[in-house]
């Protein structure tokens, strides 16, 4: 394991932020914190990174206990949401910032900062000044500049989340991508679960100060240890005790037939290539229900048709029993 986190605990006031927290992240991994505001994601990076102190517990990185090590020693490179840029050194210059802090032979920076461009694919712009960058190109920057003096892990907090959603998802492939390339071990603040499910090897759920569940995207979204997990992962809705995954369950036209609930069809909406069906069941609690157009089409389902509702065969659906998880 790259980094240990091991029962760390950190108050703000009477605030308590992360309450015995203990994480492992694996080497040579994309690992995303994912969780909503507040939760504690960003004190957990700050932790590893040596920028804020635990109260108690203790962060190891490759073996070495950092507990108490300054940020500079710990060798991680970070990039933030809002980037520092020196603005009036070039692209080029602010890339090469911290080999040239630490001495390097010129030609040697000037080779590894060529190759560094060329891996953040901007090679044409090393002679720009930030400013003349757009966000994403410049999130790229601070991508590159992180690197260049080989950190053993880089944390990255929310690092696309000023730029506007196209360019985030450009970003977040190409830092799938790029990760491939370097498989640097990788730390990656989110609030966004598609982000996390699309990019990380593995996800920490971290909710109120707390790690709710570790797992593979997978693991996280077929077997959720809670409701919470469950709710934050992806969409859900509730057939009698059960919370599922709206393309779990099945709708049968024949309400006579064996169903987990029964009800009629109050609304179709289409949602890009899914079609949403709410069924308003008999106690007037509505059941949502996504299926394909081809699925719509081949049940005929209107407005007003009575249906039938099942969850699909144990195995291939979620099922948490939505009363007792929140104990
Ligand atoms: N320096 C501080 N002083 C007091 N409270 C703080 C401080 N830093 C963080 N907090 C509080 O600790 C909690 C966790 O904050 P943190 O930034 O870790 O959450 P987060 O999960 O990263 O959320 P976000 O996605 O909004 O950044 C929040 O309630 C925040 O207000």
């Amino acid at each position: 394991m790259s980094i240990e986190v091991v029962e760390i605990g950190k108050r703000f006031g009477d605030f308590v932020a992360l309450d015995d927290v203990s994480v492992s992240i694996p080497t040579g991994q994309l690992t995303a914190l994912l969780g909503p505001s507040g939760g504690g994601k960003s004190t957990l990076l700050r932790i590893i990174a040596g920028l804020e102190s635990a109260d108690s517990g203790r962060v190891e990185i490759e073996g070495v206990d950092a507990t108490r090590l300054p940020p500079q020693k710990r060798n991680v490179g970070f990039v933030f949401q809002h980037y520092a840029a020196f603005k009036h050194l070039s692209v080029r210059r602010n890339v090469a910032f911290g080999l040239e802090i630490r001495k390097r032979p010129k030609a040697e920076i000037r080779a590894k900062v060529d190759e560094l461009l060329a891996l953040v694919h901007l090679e044409q712009f090393a002679d720009r000044l930030p400013s003349q960058l757009s966000g994403g190109q410049r999130q790229r920057m601070a991508l590159a500049r992180a690197l260049a003096v080989e950190p053993t892990v880089l944390l990255l907090d929310e690092p696309f989340g000023a730029l506007d959603a196209k360019v985030r998802k450009e970003l977040r492939d190409w830092l799938r991508r790029l990760h491939d390339e370097v498989h640097v071990t990788t730390v990656f603040v989110t609030h966004d679960q598609e982000e996390a499910l699309e990019v990380s090897d593995k996800i920490v759920v971290i909710n109120e100060g707390r790690v709710e569940q570790i797992g593979t995207p997978d693991e996280l979204y077929d077997k959720p240890a809670n409701d919470f997990v469950m709710r934050f992962l992806g969409p859900v809705t509730q057939v009698g005790d059960h919370l599922v995954r709206p393309h779990d369950v099945q709708i049968d036209l024949d309400p006579a037939a064996p169903a987990d609930a029964t009800g009629v069809v109050s609304r179709i909406s289409r949602i890009g290539f899914e079609i949403r069906v709410d069924v308003t069941v008999s106690d007037a609690e509505v059941v949502t229900v996504t299926i394909t157009r081809n699925d719509l089409l081949a049940l005929g389902l209107e407005t007003g048709t009575r249906v039938g509702l099942r969850i699909a065969p144990v195995g291939t659906a979620t099922l948490l029993d939505s009363k007792a998880s929140y104990a």
